[in-house]
């Protein structure tokens, strides 16, 4: 028996990709097998957190430690914690995983056109129009994870299917058993035997094992041009 059953599934992406959706998702089914949850969202629990923080790199590399530090507490104590964090920057992100040890990366990815398209919050509208500065993905680049375990387009694969493949990762490093996923997905899961990932999730194997590929940056890292922008706000 492992001596902790806590991990963190970090959700990274840009704003609007579905993070919190699949998270929302992932933590229900959790918590029908009896699992600890918390989520760590940005956008809920940044008054407590950064309040005053602004968007620099800097300031946002901070915010993205603080969460990772509280993930690292709560996943050690046994629970089962998600992320759903825009978090634009690879190096903190591997910061994190050394730190927090047992480390799911999944990278929700969706074209740029499909989220300004989207824009359920009016977020981008306002970043192309310079409103909201400095805005990931449109005035400033978000670096998209190289090796995450998961990789979810959320374009062309459905919530349930972003799911599906975050609890086959899950089951494939031993963080969940396949009598958990029987309960949740209704189906007998096999593990897969020596997950390509199960090394980079203990805390001093974080370099990219031989024939690991650097996958070039897609196209969620390409910046779009705002109409105008200014720098220097502070978040909300
Ligand atoms: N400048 C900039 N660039 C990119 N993304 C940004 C920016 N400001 C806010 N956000 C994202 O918007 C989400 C919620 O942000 P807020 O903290 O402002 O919350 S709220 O609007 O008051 O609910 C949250 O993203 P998601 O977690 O993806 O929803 C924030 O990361
Ligand atoms: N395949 C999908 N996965 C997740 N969300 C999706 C998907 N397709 C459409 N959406 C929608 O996109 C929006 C994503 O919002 P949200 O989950 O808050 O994103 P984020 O947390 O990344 O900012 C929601 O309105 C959601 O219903």
């Amino acid at each position: 028996m492992p001596s902790t059953t806590g991990f963190t599934l970090w959700l990274t992406g840009m704003h609007g990709t579905g993070k919190s959706t699949i998270a929302a998702y992932i933590a229900a089914r959790l918590r029908q097998v009896g699992r600890q949850v918390e989520t760590l969202d940005e956008g809920e629990i940044g008054q407590d957190l950064w309040q005053g923080l602004g968007d620099s790199k800097e300031e946002r590399s901070t915010i993205v430690r603080r969460v990772g530090y509280v993930a690292q507490l709560l996943a050690r104590n046994n629970v089962a914690v998600l992320v759903p964090c825009v978090s634009p920057y690879k190096s903190v992100r591997e910061e994190n995983r050394r730190i927090i040890g047992r480390y799911v990366e999944v990278y929700v990815d969706c074209p740029t056109e499909t989220l300004i398209e989207r824009d359920s919050t009016g977020k981008y509208k306002k970043a192309l129009s310079g409103e909201i500065p400095n805005f990931i993905g449109i005035t400033e680049p978000y670096e998209p994870p190289t090796s995450p375990e998961v990789t979810i387009h959320s374009d062309t694969e459905s919530v349930e299917d972003g799911a599906a493949k975050i609890f086959q990762a899950l089951l494939d490093l031993g963080y969940m058993t396949s009598e958990e996923l029987k309960i949740i997905t209704g189906k007998k899961m096999k593990a897969n035997p020596q997950p390509k990932k199960a090394r980079r999730v203990e805390p001093k194997a974080d370099k990219p094992g031989k024939g690991t590929k650097s996958r070039p940056a897609t196209r969620a890292a390409r910046v779009a041009k705002p109409t105008s922008a200014k720098k220097g706000a502070k978040r909300k």
